[in-house]
């Protein structure tokens, strides 16, 4: 693992929601370096609203946000890339009638003399879209235009990789290859991930630490071998009580 990946984001008592709309109320975690944190929680509990926030895409109305030693709070959302933060959204952000390269290449704009070895270390990540370098990125299925969408992010050469929902509509074969890439890329470059998933066993087989959120504010924040399935059943049918803290 290189320095540049021991990097950590925080939030600190986080308000944030769209305009008017309050959703994160008081929110507060720090990632691990090199590690994998997952945030669970039921439809609508805010967890791509955290991930907005910290990418500056939804609006704060209180609270930090640091990338390291810098406070990046008011930062707009292009200087945050440039820093380092990899953000791979829900809806694929790849450029359909782009090819796969094009699209590949278009990911390295911050590191223009670098695309060739960027190029090489994504495509040995995704070996599956070498066959299709040449095609238009809206013809590769489903599965590869995610796998597509996280090649295109690691160009940036990311400190932190924040995932929506990288499952989200995949057939189960599909899911159980994004899920190995995601292991795969946290082992060979030890880039921490903040995974927002749906698929809760999946998430708790890679992840290191699990935040729960439950109606925007955090609900339980713990190594993931300290979770049980039952715990989070019970807790995102409401029925569990509030444990914040990292115990
Ligand atoms: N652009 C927006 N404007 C207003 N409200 C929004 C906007 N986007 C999301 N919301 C609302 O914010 C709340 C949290 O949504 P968010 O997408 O963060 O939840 P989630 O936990 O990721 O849900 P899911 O698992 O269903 O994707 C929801 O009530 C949603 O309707």
């Amino acid at each position: 693992m290189t320095s540049r990946h021991t990097t950590s984001l925080s939030l600190t008592d986080v308000d944030a929601g769209y305009g008017k709309v309050a959703i994160l109320s008081r929110l507060s975690f720090a990632t691990d370096p090199g590690g994998i944190l997952t945030i669970l929680g039921a439809n609508g509990s805010g967890k791509s609203t955290c991930l907005k926030a910290l990418m500056g895409l939804a609006s704060l109305t209180g609270g930090t946000i640091r990338l390291g030693d810098e406070d990046i709070t008011k930062m707009p959302v292009h200087r945050r890339v440039s820093l380092g933060l990899g953000y791979v959204p829900q809806v694929d952000n790849v450029f359909g009638d782009l090819s796969v390269d094009d699209n590949l290449r278009m990911g390295a704009f911050l590191h223009p003399q670098e695309t060739p070895a960027l190029r090489e270390q994504a495509l040995e990540l995704f070996p599956q879209l070498k066959p299709h370098l040449r095609k238009a990125a809206r013809l590769l299925s489903g599965g590869e235009r995610r796998m597509l969408s996280i090649a295109q992010t690691l160009m940036i050469k990311p400190r932190i990789l924040l995932m929506d929902e990288p499952s989200s509509d995949l057939s189960p074969k599909l899911v159980e290859e994004v899920f190995a890439c995601i292991t795969d890329l946290r082992e060979r470059m030890g880039i921490p991930v903040l995974l927002v998933e749906q698929n809760v066993t999946h998430a708790l087989r890679i992840a290191d630490r699990v935040i729960v959120l439950a109606e925007g504010s955090k609900v339980l924040d713990r190594p993931t071998e300290a979770v049980t399935l039952d715990e989070l059943g019970e807790i995102f049918l409401g029925r569990h009580p509030v444990t914040a803290q990292q115990d």
